[in-house]
């Protein structure tokens, strides 16, 4: 198959724009040396590390943290100087915002309707055409150590042995383990799904080094879909499209992660889809992850959807409590043998941990890392009042917390409706106004992603979250009854 630029589509002029742009990476990467340095490995491992630069062609940065806790982190302790250091190092002149992951993901949404700005990831590393391949990798397992890997874009921390399984993971997790034996006659491709936060890098992670050390002379190739997105369009710049197809192609096993970031991208998808057929029949093993099933992806190309879901799709739940609780003390002891203190923390701590921090593991273990920040080797020795002081500012809704079943209650009690009917296809006004109304108060009360949002009211599409959100959000400016609703349900709700 060969790809022409003049074919290429929107998505390919977009990156493309992005990609001349990759100063921005370059200059963050330095800007990343110096903060290492001066912050120390420890709090620059937790803090800077997790967080992604993103641009617009339009010369818009923003750098993205994983969670709110993150955000507030680097805002209290290191934004003055990110500023510093970026003015001195960017040349342009750009200027760069901080978001959580969740405000992030609303605002681009919201531009890329209005203005159709596209953001993309500006990876610190500048982006190589030539994949790399498991040769490269030693066959010793790797060692934990809370960094990102020269190679691959693999986190050395994300190994089995630190992955801990519970009912909500633990088919995966036999799945994942058995794909990366190379044992014979299995499923092909595999998709691992569910929702974001809940160990899906984790896992592919942990299959590819335990792949690379169980063969080491096989090439495993890993990538992020938007790796996937950026490479390929460098190629189609550089005419190498040869070369990457090549790259792809030649894997033993190829692993591309969060898949669903290809939805939509014409030709990004059809390379794709040629690149898995190509490595299936060929006998190569295939996985990906996605924050939905195929069958969700509506944006999908139908043929790459039909072929994501011709193997194994394998889902994921979110983590139960006990499984919550087993990640804490395993993060714990994990962080106690990485900073010499008592690997153990009071039990009523864990489990207001645990029970606190429910919206994805991401946000458990942001919780961690604070407590780990503000009290060090004391961390064992917590009281769960102090934890309580220490975290109120990351409680949203004060000591209660909201689920989006307690808004589903409150808002159908209030209009005088079932629960079902928020969560059923009619849509009539009478029962469409209200499912927006909770759409909305989902979002502004728990840390809920848009999906994560629609997957709750009947399964529907971000997107139709969305639609609510902005819908409400215009509405209630001027209309007043419905404005009063909103709060007399907030005013419930927050008890
Ligand atoms: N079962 C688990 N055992 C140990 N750590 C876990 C587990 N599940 C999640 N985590 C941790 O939670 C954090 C988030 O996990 P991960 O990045 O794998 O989520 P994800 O599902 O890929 O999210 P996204 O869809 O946003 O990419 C990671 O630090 C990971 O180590």
């Amino acid at each position: 198959m060969s790809i022409k630029v003049g074919a290429a589509s929107q998505e390919l002029s977009a990156a493309y724009a992005a990609v001349t742009r990759e100063p921005a990476g370059i200059v963050w990467n330095k800007v990343c040396v110096s903060l290492k340095r001066e912050l120390g490995d420890a709090a620059f491992g937790s803090w800077i590390a997790p967080a992604v630069l993103r641009e617009t062609q339009g010369g818009d940065v923003v750098l993205v943290t994983p969670t709110g806790i993150a955000r507030d982190w680097i805002r209290r302790s290191a934004w003055r100087r990110i500023g510093e250091l970026w003015a001195a190092g960017d040349a342009v002149g750009r200027r760069m915002d901080l978001k959580s992951r969740l405000e992030f993901e609303a605002s681009a949404d919201a531009a890329s309707a209005t203005t159709g700005a596209v953001y993309v990831e500006a990876k610190p590393q500048p982006i190589e055409i030539v994949l790399p391949v498991s040769s490269d990798v030693p066959a010793a397992a790797p060692t934990p150590a809370g960094k990102t890997s020269p190679i691959q874009g693999l986190q050395e921390r994300f190994t089995f042995d630190s992955f801990v399984p519970g009912p909500a993971n633990e088919f995966a997790h036999a799945v994942a383990r058995r794909v990366a034996s190379w044992a014979d006659g299995h499923f092909n491709p595999v998709l691992f799904h569910g929702p974001y936060g809940f160990g899906k890098t984790h896992l592919l992670n942990a299959l590819a080094w335990e792949a690379m050390r169980a063969a080491p002379n096989k090439r495993v190739v890993y990538l992020t879909a938007e790796r996937f997105l950026s490479t390929f369009v460098r190629a189609v710049m550089d005419r190498q499209t040869t070369a990457f197809k090549d790259e792809l192609r030649g894997a033993d096993l190829l692993i591309i992660d969060d898949v669903h970031f290809i939805a939509g991208k014409q030709s990004s998808q059809e390379e794709l889809f040629h690149t898995l057929t190509a490595l299936v029949e060929d006998g190569r093993r295939v996985v990906f992850s996605a924050d939905r099933p195929p069958s969700a992806m509506t944006e999908m190309d139908a043929r790459l959807r039909s072929h994501l879901s011709a193997g194994l799709v394998c889902g994921m739940e979110p983590a139960d409590r006990s499984l919550r609780l087993g990640i804490l003390e395993r993060k714990i002891e994990a962080l106690g043998r990485a900073q010499g203190f008592t690997g153990s923390v009071r039990p009523e701590v864990l489990q207001f941990l645990a029970d606190r921090f429910t919206d994805s593991v991401r946000e458990l273990e942001g919780a961690l890392n604070t407590l780990t920040a503000r009290a060090g080797e004391r961390l064992s020795r917590l009281s769960l009042d102090e934890v309580q002081a220490i975290l109120r500012p990351h409680l949203r809704g004060g000591e209660k917390r909201i689920t989006i079943d307690d808004i589903q209650k409150a808002t159908s009690e209030h209009y005088g409706m079932k629960q079902a009917d928020l969560l059923s296809e009619r849509r009539n006004r009478a029962i469409a106004r209200p499912r927006q109304a909770a759409m909305w108060l989902a979002k502004q009360l728990t840390t809920r992603s848009l999906p994560d949002i629609g997957r709750r009211f009947g399964g529907r599409d971000h997107t139709t979250v969305l639609h609510a959100v902005r819908r409400i959000e215009a509405l209630r400016q001027d209309d007043a009854v419905l404005s009063q609703d909103l709060e007399t349900i907030t005013r419930k709700l927050r008890g």
